[in-house]
């Protein structure tokens, strides 16, 4: 259970108020660059950068592949905020920090949340160098009792029993797919079910082999508890996992992925996956996405009693 004096309203505050009074951007898109997954932060114009380790209150990166720096700028014309580097719970974190940065964007302004991952296929469908935009996930933490939500909710960011129905924006996923057909990219753009676990180690083959039965495309080590923490305060979501490698399911085999091979995959494949992107933040327009005023997302949520 998390200590409420870190959790709340407050502390976000102090570190939105940090930011805001050393940039003058006030970006209403944010994105989370996955592992090894940095290039398209680098390529935001007007760039204003502070490390992870001067923001008052923010995590540190601790993984390779994790630079750890929050840059503010822009991109297409659009004002955005980018990680260079995101938190897991394997880091040692509690969810409720490897989070964090989401309630922050809130008070920042931010709308939109994209998010990327580096992942491992469980559908025989995916090759490596997908992309997966996602449809839905599961959440294994959270079944399982570990959600960043846990502990006195905070009314301010949202509702004590969020639905997650509509958890990845159905418009923004059509405009991706879009985006994927003019840009000739539908042979390896897909869409699926992600699955979150709490890592380190990658799975076993009996793991493998449930996880799929139960519905995911693809499995990873984060994500799920961000956009959990993204739609109790009411930002759209956008997410796409990168396909690094296959999950073995089977016994016969040599195949063993190391953090190396998810990394050299996601490196070679980040120019495509920030092309995606870059178009998609260029074509996002809010008078198009319907729904798109916080106040209207917050009233797709059952408030429990
Ligand atoms: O931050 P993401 O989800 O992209 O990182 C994935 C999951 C583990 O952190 C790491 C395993 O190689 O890549
Ligand atoms: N859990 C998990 N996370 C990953 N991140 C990248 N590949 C994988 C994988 O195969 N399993």
């Amino acid at each position: 259970m998390q200590a409420k004096e870190n959790f709340s309203f407050e502390y976000c505050r102090e570190t939105a108020d940090w930011l805001q009074a050393r940039t003058k951007q006030r970006p209403r898109i944010a994105i989370i660059c996955g592992s090894g997954l940095g290039l398209l932060a680098d390529s935001l114009k007007n760039q204003e950068s502070f490390r992870y380790t001067d923001i008052p209150n923010f995590p540190h990166s601790t993984v390779t592949g994790h630079d750890g720096h929050l840059i503010f700028g822009e991109l297409q014309g659009k004002l955005c905020v980018c990680m260079k580097g995101r938190f897991h719970m394997y880091e040692g974190y509690p969810l409720w920090k490897v989070t964090f940065p989401i309630r922050v964007f809130k008070l920042l302004g931010i709308e939109i949340l994209l998010v990327t991952n580096a992942a491992g296929a469980l559908a025989e469908s995916f090759h490596i160098g997908d992309l997966m935009i996602i449809r839905d996930h599961i959440n294994l933490l959270g079944l399982a009792g570990q959600n960043p939500l846990l502990g006195p909710n905070e009314e301010r960011f949202g509702p004590r029993f969020p639905a997650l129905s509509d958890a990845y924006d159905g418009k923004i996923r059509a405009l991706a797919m879009e985006v994927a057909r003019d840009l000739g990219y539908t042979s390896f753009v897909k869409e699926g079910v992600y699955c979150m676990v709490g890592g380190p180690n990658f799975e076993s083959i009996a793991e493998a082999r449930l996880l799929h039965l139960l519905g995911a495309d693809a499995v990873g080590m984060s994500t799920a508890a961000e956009v959990v923490v993204a739609r109790h305060c009411g930002l759209r979501v956008f997410g796409v996992s990168l396909i690094t490698n296959q999950v073995t399911k089977e016994y016969d085999t040599q195949e063993h992925i190391d953090h190396h091979e998810v990394l050299e995959v996601s490196q070679r494949r980040a120019s495509t996956l920030r092309m995606l992107l870059t178009e998609l933040v260029g074509r996002l327009e809010w008078n198009s996405l319907s729904n798109s005023d916080p106040e209207d997302n917050q009233t797709a949520y059952q408030n429990g009693t």
